[in-house]
This record gives structure tokens, sequence and C-alpha cells, in this order.
């Protein structure tokens, strides 16, 4: 496919003198078989639409951004201040303690929290998804039921949108990625954090985090990651991965791997400024024995997180979620409901080949009408013959019935010339006046 494009349009990339490709315009012409030739024309100056990139940029920056994610994780493991430390923003207001006596809800909640953020004169119409009391209850079996109840309902919402006559205005609140919190045990995945993964992985870009990384030593944290990153892998759980293309230069290459080497990322929250012991201001968490630096990559995966999530990858998080995600639901739904796809309506077709297969089924159909006619012609023959066959059996029949009756009156006759050639009378009754007058 690649190589017929590019064969056919071929290289129009502007040269600084203004031709593409060389000094002086020309005509060429490919010869694919198969395909009617395409005329490949070398530019006679700046036309202009190398600069389509630069249009599409300001057409996003105009609209502006939409972009949702979800926090998920049990109660305390830093997730409203991950998220004000994320779009560096107070987003979650300072939380009121609880008092003793307030009832605690006994499902998990859905709650969002919408805001329109700013940066560069680019705008941002961010949606946070809290799911308050996932984890914390005693029977936490079905803690992701109305989570993913929530995402599903978030795809039928952008469905009937899509639907609609008037598309003009469609409102995407689709779930983009969730940030996944675990909570720093330093064991192992819980199987809590097990089935919400395994349940949620194929409607939703995963993001694991490991919550409060400054409870755990570096050490601890590199193998609490290889066995979080095992029993990934052992249940055959696909969480979101940075993308890498073909012919992509070796720095975008290293940013991903080097993305990629710190998932599950090892994270620290403060929306607080601290000073350091060398006088520099910071957000972080102050201790007694040191200040933990939020933006510092030698002290948490939290710079890496927010290249994933923010500055590198929203565009593909979100086109992951719509041409993956939300179409395999899509589809997922439309079968469920009985609406099958049929498949050759996409089927690339060679015209030769086309021609052929009509060709093909026209013959079939010929000789198929030929026989046909030709059963017809049979039976209509057969029904003649037996017709005439019927007629001829009748005709035999009379001309038998007929020659016996004129035997017979042949016999009668010759009896009576025998009679009356030997003198005997005929009988009386038969001596009728007609008789009489032949005797005569
Ligand atoms: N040590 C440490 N504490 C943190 C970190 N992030 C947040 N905290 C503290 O943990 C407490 C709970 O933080 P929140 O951000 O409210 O946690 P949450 O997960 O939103 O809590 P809920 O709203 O109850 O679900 C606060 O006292 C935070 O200051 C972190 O990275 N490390």
């Amino acid at each position: 496919m690649t190589d017929s494009y590019n064969s056919r349009v071929g290289d129009l990339s502007p040269s600084p003198n203004g031709y593409a490709n060389g000094t002086s315009p020309s005509l060429t012409q490919s010869n694919n078989a198969g395909i009617s030739p395409v005329i490949r024309k070398k530019l006679m100056g700046y036309v202009g639409f190398a600069n389509l990139p630069n249009q599409v940029h300001r057409k996003s920056v105009r609209k502006g951004f939409q972009f949702t994610t979800m926090v998920v994780g049990e109660s305390g493991l830093g997730k409203s201040t991950l998220i004000n430390t994320l779009f560096n923003t107070p987003l979650y207001p300072p939380k009121e303690p609880l008092p003793p006596s307030a009832e605690r809800p006994k499902t998990v909640a859905i709650e969002s929290i919408g805001a329109d953020i700013e940066e560069n004169g680019v705008r941002l119409h961010l949606t946070v998804v809290d799911t308050p009391g996932f984890g914390d209850f005693v029977n936490n079996d079905d803690s992701w039921r109305p989570i993913v109840e929530n995402i599903e309902s978030r795809f039928d919402s952008y469905l009937e949108q899509e639907n609609r006559v008037n598309r003009q205005k469609i409102v995407d609140n689709r779930v983009h990625a969730c940030l996944y919190f675990i909570q720093p045990t330093g064991h192992s995945l819980k199987q809590l954090d097990i089935e919400f993964m395994r349940r949620l992985h194929t409607r939703v870009n995963l993001i694991p985090v490991i919550a409060k990384a400054d409870t755990l030593t570096d050490e601890e944290i590199v193998a609490f990651k290889a066995r979080i990153l095992a029993d990934i892998a052992h249940h055959n759980i696909h969480i979101f991965q940075a993308p890498s293309y073909e012919n992509e230069d070796e720095e975008t290459l290293a940013e991903a791997e080097e993305i990629a080497s710190k998932i599950p990322f090892a994270v620290v929250g403060s929306d607080n400024v601290v000073d350091t012991n060398d006088g520099r201001q910071v957000r972080g968490r102050a201790y007694p024995w040191g200040v933990i630096e939020v933006d510092n990559e030698e002290h948490c995966d939290f710079v890496k997180l927010r290249q994933m999530l923010v500055r590198t990858y929203m565009e593909e998080l979100r086109e992951y979620t719509n041409d993956v995600l939300y179409e395999n639901w899509r589809s997922e739904k439309l079968l469920s409901m009985g609406v099958a796809q049929d498949s050759s309506v996409f089927r690339e077709i060679n015209p030769s080949a086309k021609i052929q297969e009509e060709r093909i089924l026209h013959e079939a159909k010929l000789s198929k009408m030929e026989a046909e006619m030709k059963m017809v012609f049979q039976q209509k023959v057969q029904e003649k013959e037996s017709k005439l066959k019927q007629s001829e059996e009748e005709l035999y029949a009379r001309h038998k019935e007929m020659k016996d009756a004129l035997d017979k009156q042949r016999a009668d006759l010759e009896d009576k010339k025998r009679r009356i050639e030997s003198g005997r009378p005929l009988t009386p009754e038969k001596n009728t006046t007609k008789n009489r007058r032949f005797l005569r």
C-alpha cells in the first residue's frame, strides 16, 4: 500500500529553491500493471501545503482539548494530592476531616471534577473522575463493577452522540486514562488490584502507580516494581505502553524507552512548596532528614508520569481510547444487539478479479437457465407424446369397434344370402315388408 502510494504521489517535498526534489519541473508517468498511470509532478514553486500541520495546530489550539482521567485506589493513597500536583492547580480543595459520627457511604461512588486550564494559550478542559470508597469495605469483591459501568455509560453517551443527525458538537466524556494507585506495601499486587485491572484493561488505558513512594527505599521500590510487573504479565493484563513508531528519531525512541522502564511509576505527590537545605524552593515533602522533591527524577517517577500522561502521550491516550478501546466496545455492543458487520464491504477489490468473478457468476446463471429450459422442453415433448399415444389408442379402439360392427353386418348379410339361395324362408319376424320388397 505504502509503496504504491509513494509511486503514485511521488516526492513532493519542496527543496530550498521551491522545487520538489529538483530544479526543473517535469512530468513522469508511473505504469503499474493494472493501475491507470498517474502523473508524477514536480512543483514549480512554493504551493503552501507544507503548512498543513500548522493549520491543524492552529485549529486545535482554537478548539481546545478535552481530557478525562480517572483515579482509582484505596482511600488516603494520595490521589487528590497527585492530581493537584500533576496539573499544578488546586483541582481538589483541601479536605475537611470527616467527624467520627459521620456515616460512610456503603458503595463506591463516582464523582467528577471539571476544570478549564490554560497553558501558553492552549486550553484544556480537564475532567478528573474520582472513585471514593473503592477498596474501603470489608467485602470489596464488586468494587470494580460501578467503575466499569461508569466507563461504559460514557461510551454509550458518545455512541448516542455519534448517531445523532447533528454531530457538530460531540462532547467527549470518555475516560482516556486511569491512574490506578497501588498501596506501597512492598510485597506484590493484592487480589483487589488484580481483579480491578483484569476487569478494566479492555475498557480504559491503565496506568499503574505506586502511591506514596517516599515510604519505600530505592531497593524496595525496584523489587516491588518487578513483582508488580510479573503479576501483571501473569494475569495477561494490558497496561498502557508508550507507542513507538518506525523512522522515529533516536531521542524520541530513548524517551519512550525511559518512560516504559519506569512503569509502574513510583510517585510522590505534594502541592506544597518547601525549602531545601541548599536554599531552593521546590514542590515536595519535608522530613526531619531532608526534602523529597516531587519534580526531581532522582527522587521519584513523578516527572516521567507527567511526561506520559500530559506532555508526550496525552494525544496517544485519546487516540487509543477512540480507535481501540471504544471501537472494540462498540463492535461488542452492536454484535450483542444482533447487528453483524458485512466484512466484504471493506474488502479490497482487484478490478480484473472482480470482472472474472462476475463472468463466472454470469456463465453459471446462463447454464442454469439453459438447463431449466431444456427440462421444460423435455417435459412438453413428453406431454405431447403421451397425448398423441392416447389419441392413437382411441383411434385404434374406434377403428376396431367399427370393423367388428361391419364384420358382424357382413356375416348377417351372408347368412341371409345363403338362406335365400337355399330357399329357406326368412324368420317370420324378419319377413317384413322391407324384406319382401328386397326379395322381389
Ligand atoms: N507520604 C506521603 N503522603 C502523601 C503523599 N501524597 C499525599 N499524601 C498525604 O496523604 C494524605 C491523603 O492524601 P489525599 O490526596 O487526600 O488522598 P486521597 O487518595 O485523595 O484520599 P481520599 O479522598 O480519602 O480517597 C494527605 O495527608 C496527603 O498529604 C505522598 O506521596 N507521600
